[in-house]
This record gives C-alpha cells, sequence and structure tokens, in this order.
C-alpha cells in the first residue's frame, strides 16, 4: 500500500496534466504549479482550495433532479479529478453512497449503454481468449508491482437484477470506489475488470446501443478456459494483486471461488463478503435477544450464491463455538424458488446447497404437492431467523412474519435483496406486523421507520460493510490464501465494534458515518488473525499498538499532494 508522502513526482504537463483524472487538481493548482507544469492560460485565473471546489462541486450535485443524473455526475468528476471525488463523495458519504452503489448503481448498469460515456476498466471478451493477447492488454494497466486489487465480474448475476453483459464492469469499479471510500485502498492501485461471455438478457440483446457480444453466454468448458486464461494472465501480470469474484452467477460463483480460493488470495464477495456481514449483524441480534447463536433456527429464502455463503459462514461459526457440522447444518433450512430445499431433489441440487438437504419424510404432513413452502416451513420449524437472499420482492408476506412472530419473541428478519424495489419486505411492513418487536437489517438503505413516537433505526447488512476492511487486509498481509478464520474474523471485529459506532443502542451494525474508523477495527481482527496462522508478511508488525499505527498509516485519503 502507498504510505502518504509529502510530495510525489507527477510525469506529466500541461493539457495532459489537466486531462489526468490521478493527478489533475484543475483549479486547485498554485501559481508556481501551473508556471511548472506548463498550466499558465489553460485554467481560469483564481486559485482555489480543495473545500472550494468541494462547495461548487457539491452544489452542481444537489441541483440536480434524480438519482441517475447525480451518478453521471459523479461518473464526470471521477474521469476528471479523482481527488476531488473521493473528497466530494467521503465528505457526503451517506448522502452519495446510495447513489454510488445500490440502489441506483442498478440503474446505472442496467441503462450501460444508454448513459455511456467513457470507458471504465479492463473489458476482456471471449472472442479474445487467447492468453498472449490478455496478457499484452494488462500491461497497459500497470507495472507488475502497480495493481493489488482487482474486482473481476462476469456479469451474470448482478446485484438482484441478474444478467447485464458488459455493462457489470460498473459492479467492479462501484466496488473499487468503496474499497478506497470505506478501507483506504489506493484507487491507481485498483483494476476493474468485466468479462463479457454474452448475454442472456434480451433487452440488451435487442437494443441497437448495446455495447458488448450480442451473442448467447458461453457456458461450460470454454467459460471455464476462458476464465483460466484471465486469471492466469492477470496473476502474471499482477502477481501480488488479490482478486475478488463478484456478482458470478449462480452455476459459476461456487465453483469459481473453489477452483481458484486453494490456489491464490481471492475471495467471493457474495459468498463470502455477505456471509460475514450477516453473521455480524446476526451477532448482534443474537445479542439484543440475549440468546446464543447455537440456539436459533435459520430460514434462509434464495438457495444461490449469498444463501449458501450465509449458510456456510454461520455453519463455521456455529463450529466454531463448538457445535458439530452435521448439527449446525440441521439448524439451517435452505429454501429456493420450489420451496424447502428436500433429499428427494438432490439430483437438483447445487454442490452448495447439497450438505443443507433436509429428509423429505419429515415434511410429509406440509407436503400435498411435493413442495414445502415457505409458510409451511415457518409454522413447522419457528425460526428465530429470517433471511432473504431470493431477489424477490415482497415474498415476506403479512402471514407468515405473523406466523413467525407466534413462536419467537424478538424475530431476527433480514430482507437482504438488492435494489430496494427486491427487498423481501419493507421495514415498515415488518415492524407494523410485529408490534415494533421484530430486529431488522437491510439490503439496501432505507430510512429509519417511524410508528408510535418511536424512531427504528434499521442496519444495512450489505457485504460493502466487509469486503473493503477484508480486501485491504488481505493486501496488507500479503497472505497466501484467505482463509475461513480469517473471514470469522473480520465477523467478530465488525461486531465488537466500539458502541459510538453505532447510530443507535439497537443497532445491528455500525453507522456508515464512521465507516473508515469501523474498517481500521475489522482490519485489525483480520490482520491479528493472519498472523496467528503465520499467513503474514514479515513486515506485518507483531506489536499490537504497532500494528494499528500502521492500518492506518497505509490508507490513501483524498487530497491534493506535492509535486516533485
Ligand atoms: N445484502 C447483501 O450484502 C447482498 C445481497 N444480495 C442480494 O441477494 C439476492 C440474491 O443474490 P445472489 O445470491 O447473488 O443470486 P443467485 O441468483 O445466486 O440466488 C438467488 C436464488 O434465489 C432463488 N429464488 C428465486 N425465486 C425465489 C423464490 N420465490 N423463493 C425462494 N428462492 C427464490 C433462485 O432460484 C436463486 O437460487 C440479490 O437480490 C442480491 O442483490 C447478494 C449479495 C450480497
Ligand atoms: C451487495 C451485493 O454484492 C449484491 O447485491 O450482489
Ligand atoms: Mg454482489
Amino acid at each position: 500500500m502507498s504510505v502518504q508522502k509529502k510530495a510525489i513526482s507527477c510525469p506529466l504537463k500541461g493539457v495532459e496534466l489537466l486531462r489526468n483524472a490521478r493527478y489533475n487538481k484543475g483549479t486547485a493548482f498554485t501559481i508556481a504549479e501551473r508556471s511548472k507544469f506548463g498550466l499558465n492560460s489553460k485554467l481560469p485565473p483564481v486559485v482555489e482550495t480543495l473545500d472550494q471546489q468541494l462547495k461548487r462541486a457539491y452544489d452542481q450535485y444537489a441541483s440536480l433532479g434524480d438519482s441517475l443524473h447525480k451518478h453521471i455526475f459523479l461518473s464526470d468528476v471521477f474521469e476528471t479529478n479523482q481527488t476531488l471525488f473521493y473528497a466530494l463523495i467521503s465528505h457526503h458519504l451517506p448522502e452519495m453512497y446510495p447513489v454510488i452503489y445500490t440502489p441506483t448503481e442498478s440503474q446505472a448498469i442496467k441503462k450501460y449503454s444508454e448513459i455511456y460515456r467513457y470507458p471504465n476498466g479492463c473489458y476482456f471478451d471471449i472472442e479474445h481468449n487467447d492468453p498472449k493477447y490478455l496478457k499484452e492488454q494488462l500491461a497497459d494497466f500497470g507495472n507488475p508491482d502497480d495493481i493489488q486489487y482487482i474486482v473481476i465480474t462476469d456479469s451474470e448475476g448482478i446485484l438482484g437484477i441478474g444478467d447485464q453483459g458488459v455493462g457489470g464492469i460498473l459492479i467492479s469499479t462501484a466496488k473499487g470506489h468503496l474499497m478506497t471510500l470505506c478501507s483506504g485502498l489506493d484507487p491507481n492501485r485498483f483494476l476493474p475488470i468485466v468479462l463479457d461471455v454474452g448475454t442472456n438478457n434480451k433487452d440488451h440483446r435487442q437494443d441497437p446501443k448495446y455495447l458488448g457480444l450480442n451473442k448467447d453466454r458461453v457456458h461450460g468448458e470454454e467459460y471455464s478456459r476462458f476464465l483460466d486464461n484471465v486469471i492466469h494472465s492477470v496473476k502474471e501480470k499482477f502477481p501480488n494483486a488479490f482478486i475478488h469474484f463478484e456478482d458470478f452467477g449462480r452455476v459459476d460463483a461456487k465453483p469459481v471461488l473453489d477452483r481458484y480460493s486453494p490456489k491464490l488470495p481471492c475471495f467471493n464477495d457474495d459468498i463470502q463478503g455477505t456471509g460475514v456481514v450477516t453473521l455480524a449483524a446476526i451477532f448482534a441480534a443474537v445479542r439484543l435477544t440475549k440468546n446464543k447463536l447455537g440456539d436459533q433456527t435459520f430460514i434462509i429464502v434464495g438457495a444461490g450464491t449469498a444463501g449458501v455463503g450465509v449458510a456456510d459462514r454461520v455453519v463455521s461459526s456455529m463450529v466454531k463455538e463448538g457445535m458439530k457440522v452435521e448439527d449446525a447444518r440441521q439448524r439451517i433450512y435452505l429454501l429456493d424458488k420450489d420451496g424447502l430445499l428436500l433429499d428427494k431433489n438432490a439430483d437438483s441440487a447445487t454442490d452448495g446447497q447439497k450438505p443443507y438437504l433436509k429428509k423429505a419424510s419429515d415434511f410429509s404432513e406440509e407436503s400435498s404437492s411435493g413442495q414445502v413452502d415457505l409458510e409451511s416451513t415457518v409454522a413447522k420449524v419457528h425460526p428465530t431467523v429470517l433471511l432473504g437472499v431470493s431477489g424477490q420482492g415482497g415474498i415476506f408476506t403479512e402471514s407468515i412474519v405473523r406466523e413467525m412472530s407466534k413462536h419467537t419473541d424478538q424475530p431476527i428478519i433480514f430482507p437482504l435483496s438488492n435494489p430496494t424495489d427486491l427487498m423481501e419486505a419493507k421495514p415498515s411492513d415488518l415492524n407494523e406486523w410485529t408490534d415494533g418487536k421484530a430486529l431488522i437489517a437491510t439490503g439496501s438503505p432505507v430510512p429509519p421507520v417511524k410508528r408510535n413516537g418511536r424512531d427504528y433505526y434499521i442496519s444495512q447488512c450489505n457485504n460493502a460493510f466487509i469486503f473493503p476492511s477484508v480486501g485491504v487486509a488481505a493486501v496488507l498481509s500479503e497472505c497466501k490464501r484467505l482463509s475461513e478464520e480469517m473471514l470469522l474474523a473480520a465477523a467478530d471485529g465488525l461486531a465488537s465494534t466500539p458502541k459510538d459506532y453505532f447510530a443507535s443502542e439497537d443497532s445491528l451494525l455500525p453507522d456508515l458515518g464512521h465507516v473508515r474508523e469501523v474498517s481500521r477495527h475489522v482490519k485489525f481482527a483480520i490482520l491479528k488473525q493472519a498472523l496467528a496462522e503465520n499467513n503474514c508478511a514479515d513486515h506485518v508488525p507483531r506489536d499490537e499498538k504497532a500494528l494499528r499505527e500502521w492500518i492506518e498509516k497505509n490508507e490513501w485519503y483524498a487530497e491534493y499532494k506535492d509535486y516533485a
């Protein structure tokens, strides 16, 4: 990671410098810099501070009518002046976060070809599936040591909006922005990649403006060969980069993680990040109900990438607390679009789902059609925790939630699907149906629920609260592999964040406004675990105080540097 230096070398001059977002300071170039770097007469005469620039940029942003235009405006700022972009969002993080991320990001991705203005990263398409070619293209993105963190998507499972083809590049860029904003990754050491393997999205295929490959999505061997070529090229070109897989489709996500995670430091955000952040929120909820994790009964609705990822992390945590794996799995009921996952349907279950299949014979009374729906499962197993990662808005109905409430005093209910309109239930409804007792967290941000003169703060349970810390800790540690124990340490770290960083007594997760401090706390927990595993570079400080200082010193800040 880059340690902050007083002056850095600036390789550019004149108009080229003004057009380079990394080095550009716009009206903040001083008189001396204007002379030294050939900028005289190329800027208006007044020299401004970053604060003055921030005021103008914010006023322009605020004057825009809708969030998509605000998103486009912020993207323009990013393309012109990176420091201003990160400073602006850092100053207004809770306000702008939903604009650069979920929910507005999903609109921007759907409309990518319509709103396109400039390239956003590295586009690898399957028609150029040649290792030599791929490596040559990567050379343009930096020298071997330059890139530390890479987000790759194949765009098949973008948020809850599915296959988005080439537009998925924007999820890779958004995740990169959050790495910087939340955890201080140097944005110049980040590379977003989209794998364009075709798309089955009819709207895009019929759109004459669509910018991706207009062909059916490639699966199977050809897909795997392409991915292998990309990963090998990336590792050859940027050997130290940590790889973050994002929004792969439900069939490929887990096999891809299972294939690469034993070989290189990598992470699947939807599987592992969602699992960790949800676990941390569950720890908090369970603490509020004065119960133990091992006493909970879970129903997870949506047995795809995120659903299985959450289930696996809950199991790991229960096992860490002393439970047997089989017993832990028994406490988790996974439902997919055809209802509860049952052993009689083992043939159609994914590898990730298989450990969670329940005996069909135990549910014969509930199933006249051969399927056991959510309401029947709730009535039968009396869950204390109900999680939604199905991408199906509104499927936690009033009768389901009322049934759950009959058997548990404080139901823990997290509609985690994104964007906002795909949440499995609205927090205000959940609050109403449970008479204010439900402990709620959502995937996309929502305002507090006001009921009977009280404000109920709803925590956002989104992997964005964890992957920036996991990612930067992995980069700092130079770990050989990201271990399950490091992930559990991240969940513990997030759950044990000092209370000052929470919006209210009963918040399940810290407040976004304190994300940098929270992230330091989580990185510390992960690095301690990496040290304990001997999974760390020698330069990582062993002493706790020195480790905390080192973590902070290695954060990138949006401030203008002096140019030598
Ligand atoms: N809050 C967070 O941090 C995260 C939220 N998510 C959200 O979770 C949702 C799912 O994402 P992924 O797991 O990546 O997608 P996925 O496509 O891998 O999984 C979704 C699963 O839901 C199932 N499903 C569809 N209709 C259903 C129904 N009526 N009842 C039960 N299951 C049903 C599908 O068959 C599929 O297996 C998305 O909306 C996504 O935005 C995903 C990752 C992180
Ligand atoms: C948050 C996230 O990663 C998703 O919804 O896919
Ligand atoms: Mg995702």
